[in-house]
């Protein structure tokens, strides 16, 4: 069942009096639980799609729904609770707050989300999601600590803290070398399976393919390809 879907989806950017037409008519559905992955030429438009779909800028035209919920049709402020409480994101850099540590992550990201749950359910819960991402023995640690792979661990357990419905990953291997890309990506997938999180996420490796549940491949803002892995 779809839990996720673009209906038409365009998207315009004015330069100067010239009108550019970047997102031509995308329809996409996405399975719960299910990893797809957006690949493509340079500017064939993968992150005005993805940050679209995130909510984080608007369509021009076409319709985006969540749960049958019309997320074009709603009030930034419905949009906003949403994107707090049921989608997640995940960067091509992992973006950490410099002066927490890894555990004050987690808890800033469960406040921003207005968590329903205790601080005592939150404790153990960031304890549990740490764990599941390699990284309780690092919980006291800064940022500046830590290695590429290490913080983008953390991004990815922040990102899922709250349990969130949707994945939104940007590039989220691309600043990593081969070894830690898949080993960011397993996680990953791991998460997307045992927690039925549905993500969706560019990718410019092919070999971070091997990890996904269907692949969209886009040119000149359109859908060229899409294919079950
Ligand atoms: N805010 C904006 N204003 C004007 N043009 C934009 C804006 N955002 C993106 N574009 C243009 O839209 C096109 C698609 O960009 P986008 O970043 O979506 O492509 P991409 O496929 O993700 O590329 P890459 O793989 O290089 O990140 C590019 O030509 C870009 O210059």
């Amino acid at each position: 069942m779809s839990l996720f879907t673009m209906d038409n989806v365009r998207k315009t950017f004015a330069h100067g009096e010239v009108k550019e037409e970047i997102l031509k008519g995308i329809n996409i559905s996405l399975s719960q639980g299910k990893i797809t992955a957006l690949t493509g030429a340079s500017g064939s438009g993968k992150s005005t799609l993805l940050t679209i779909a995130a909510g984080l800028q608007t369509a021009s035209d076409g319709q985006i729904s969540f749960e049958q919920q019309e997320l074009t049709s709603m009030r930034s402020e419905e949009l906003r609770q949403i994107r707090a409480k049921d989608f997640g994101f995940i960067f091509q850099f992992a973006h950490l707050v410099p002066f927490l540590t890894v555990q004050e992550q987690l808890d800033l990201m469960l406040d921003t989300a207005e968590s329903p749950l205790s601080k005592q359910t939150q404790k153990k819960e960031i304890k549990q999601v740490l764990e599941l991402v390699g990284m309780w023995k690092r919980k006291d640690a800064y940022p500046a600590s830590l290695s590429g792979g290490e913080k983008q661990r953390v991004a990815v357990a922040r990102a899922i803290i709250h349990s969130p419905k949707v994945l939104f990953a940007d590039e989220p291997t691309a600043s990593l070398d081969s070894k830690r890309s898949q080993e960011v990506m397993k996680l990953i997938q791991n998460l997307s399976k045992e927690r039925h999180i549905t993500v969706l996420m560019v990718t410019h490796d092919m070999d971070m393919l091997d990890f996904v549940d269907e692949v969209i491949e886009m040119r000149d803002g359109k859908i060229v390809d899409k294919k079950n892995t």
